[in-house]
């Protein structure tokens, strides 16, 4: 059911061809994270400088958020070539061996998910991020040996929703970690201002910003919902994306003015009126939504705990007084302090 939601962060609905035109490719065009933008930049330049290859890379955030666009743009920037998979593709040792082997020096190899790579996968890849080797069998049974094969040096680039589930091992061996935020309005505002003019749309900057305020600091949003708006102002208002003509959009997509949808008032709604604004167990509150527990975690909650609107705290989510006011309902006298008692966990 999550599937039909226009603000959902997943990928799904997107389409590819248009989705690869308005990506960004290079540091230039990958608007707002500055903090990661600026220490990546002098990371690639001084790898550069060095002729060597950039270390390891670990690249973690909410779904949408950039992940994939970085990894690429990082390769751009290096002027090498990038191979991709993910973590559940690699089943056998064997498949993430073709792959090393196939790179050549100074190469990107991007793992997506990386934090479901099977543990035999995994230890693969020990070796060949620390000393660019790989151990492969030779043979079965008695007469099996194990030979050491030199890779060139390479460097992966992993990214994940769950940095959380990441093995101590693996994520040691990443010299750079990098954490992807929610974007701002005004972040939000310039993305959706580049892509309407690659899109070759006719867009104000009022109609950008009210698009932005309702895209859940999540690029992939903005562009989907930037479409979406497209749609309406061709037939409603001359193809122009005026402020009237995004705000109208969005009242007909049922995107209200903290870019909720149905499922993140549902969810509220849940926690308050069936559990009594909780605290609630995630797989109580998954139950009751008819919801899968993951998306729940991954694509509904971070955005409503980073506004403050759910809490997480040791026994379940709770709503907090915001959210009771959102729903045009009078909070309780006394509210639990809103700690976030995993906050710092990483596991975002
Ligand atoms: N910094 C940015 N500036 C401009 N556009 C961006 C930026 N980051 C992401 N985008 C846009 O948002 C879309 C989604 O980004 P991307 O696919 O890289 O997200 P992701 O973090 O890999 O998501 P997932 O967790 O689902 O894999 C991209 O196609 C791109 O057009
Ligand atoms: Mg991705």
């Amino acid at each position: 059911m999550t599937d039909h939601r226009i603000v959902t962060a997943a990928a799904h609905l997107d389409d590819e061809a248009l989705e690869a035109s308005i990506r960004p490719k290079r540091l230039a065009e990958y608007l707002g994270q500055q903090a990661v933008r600026e220490q990546m930049s002098i990371y690639i330049e001084a790898a550069r400088k060095r002729g060597g290859a950039l270390d390891h890379v670990l690249i973690f955030g909410p779904p949408g958020l950039g992940k994939t666009t970085l990894s690429h743009v990082i390769a751009n920037e290096l002027g090498v070539n990038v191979r991709s998979t993910s973590g559940p593709v690699l089943e056998r040792a064997g498949d993430l061996a073709a792959l090393l082997t196939n790179l050549e020096a100074h190469d990107v190899l991007f793992v997506d998910e990386i934090h479901r790579l099977s543990p035999v996968v995994e230890e693969v890849l020990y070796p060949a991020m620390e000393d660019f080797q790989i151990d492969i069998m030779i043979g079965e049974g008695p007469a099996a040996r194990s030979i050491k094969l030199d890779l060139p040096p390479f460097t992966l680039i992993g990214a994940t929703t769950r940095a959380g589930l990441l093995t101590a091992p693996l994520r040691d061996r990443f010299g750079i970690v990098q954490r992807l935020e929610f974007y701002t309005p005004e972040e939000l505002t310039a993305i959706v201002r580049r892509s309407a003019r690659i899109m070759g749309i006719a867009c104000d900057p009022e109609g950008a910003q009210e698009i932005a305020r309702r895209s859940r600091g999540t690029p992939r949003i903005a562009n989907r919902l930037l479409r979406r708006v497209r749609d309406y102002a061709e037939v409603r208002a001359e193809g122009q994306i005026t402020f009237d003509a995004a705000r109208a959009a969005m009242e007909m997509l049922k995107v209200d003015a903290e870019g909720f949808d149905d499922l993140d008032r549902r969810l509220l709604h849940t926690i308050i009126e069936s559990f009594d604004g909780g605290p609630v167990g995630v797989e109580s509150l998954a139950a009751a939504l008819s919801e899968d527990r993951g998306t729940l975690e991954d694509v509904v909650e971070p955005y409503l705990i980073q506004q403050g609107f759910l809490v997480r705290t040791a026994r379940g989510r709770m709503a907090s007084a915001k959210a009771w006011r959102h729903l045009g309902l009078t909070p309780p006298p006394r509210q639990p302090m809103a700690v976030d008692l995993f906050a710092g966990d990483g596991n975002v």
